[in-house]
């Protein structure tokens, strides 16, 4: 089944043309100020317009404040939060019952443990996002370009709803999706030229690197 694909950290009209234009199914804007893909709340909104009714539109946050989401919410309405920082369970709940807002909850993983997490949020979060551990040293907690260990996520119940990111580009999507069968997938510097520089180029060649991964085989004729 074709999933689900989110281009994450756009802040150009170009970019989010394009990912629209090839069929993302969701767009992200980086609300973390440490980001090299940072958008002002106001800014995000002039781009997230032609996308309104055709994509999802996710605002990414970091253990936001309420001031912060205030401003982002009635700003840029979008359809769904992102919350890709040390968010508990309580404060999942809090944020859903405050913007009446679906939420898709990020969790780090590195080893199998790690996905022990996802039961704390089971019926809180309305979807996961499993990302790489951020690297030693590394300011943010995603956009990092680093992948996990995708046969992990073998680990899971099958009726656990998620997008798989960390690193994802054309040229592991299709290993990605095969080991995975993830049913959503999410880009970002991996259709990037230098960090938060999107390339209508490399967002062109992620879409062919996944229809062509979803193709279905044509049995050899006669
Ligand atoms: O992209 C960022 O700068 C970022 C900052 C803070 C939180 C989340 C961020 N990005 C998210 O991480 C995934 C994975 O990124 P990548 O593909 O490895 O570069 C990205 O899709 C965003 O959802």
């Amino acid at each position: 089944m074709k999933p689900d694909i989110k281009i994450c950290g756009l802040k150009t009209p170009d970019a989010v043309d394009r990912a629209l234009k090839r069929g993302a199914t969701h767009i992200g804007f980086i609300f973390f100020e440490k980001s090299p893909r940072y958008i002002e709340p106001d800014l995000a909104a002039k781009l997230a317009e032609p996308a309104r009714g055709k994509a999802k539109i996710v605002a990414v946050v970091v253990d936001p404040t309420n001031d912060e989401l205030d401003e982002i919410v009635s700003l840029l309405k979008p359809d769904m939060l992102q919350l890709h920082g040390n968010e508990s369970p309580e404060h999942v709940l809090t944020i859903k019952a405050v913007y009446g807002l679906p939420v898709m909850k990020a969790l780090p993983v590195r080893t199998a443990d790690d996905l022990k997490r996802v039961e704390a949020y089971i019926g809180i979060a309305d979807r996961f996002l499993f990302d790489a551990k951020p690297p030693k040293g590394s300011e943010l907690p995603g956009g990092n370009g680093v992948s996990f260990d995708w046969s992990l996520l073998a680990w899971l119940d099958g009726s656990v709803d998620y997008m798989l990111s960390g690193g994802l580009n054309k040229d592991n999507v299709a290993d990605a999706l095969f080991i995975t069968k993830a049913p959503g997938i999410d880009a970002s510097s991996g259709v990037e030229t230098a960090p938060g520089v999107k390339s209508v180029a490399k967002i062109d060649e992620f879409f062919d690197a996944v229809e062509k991964a979803n193709a279905p085989v044509m049995a050899s004729g006669s």
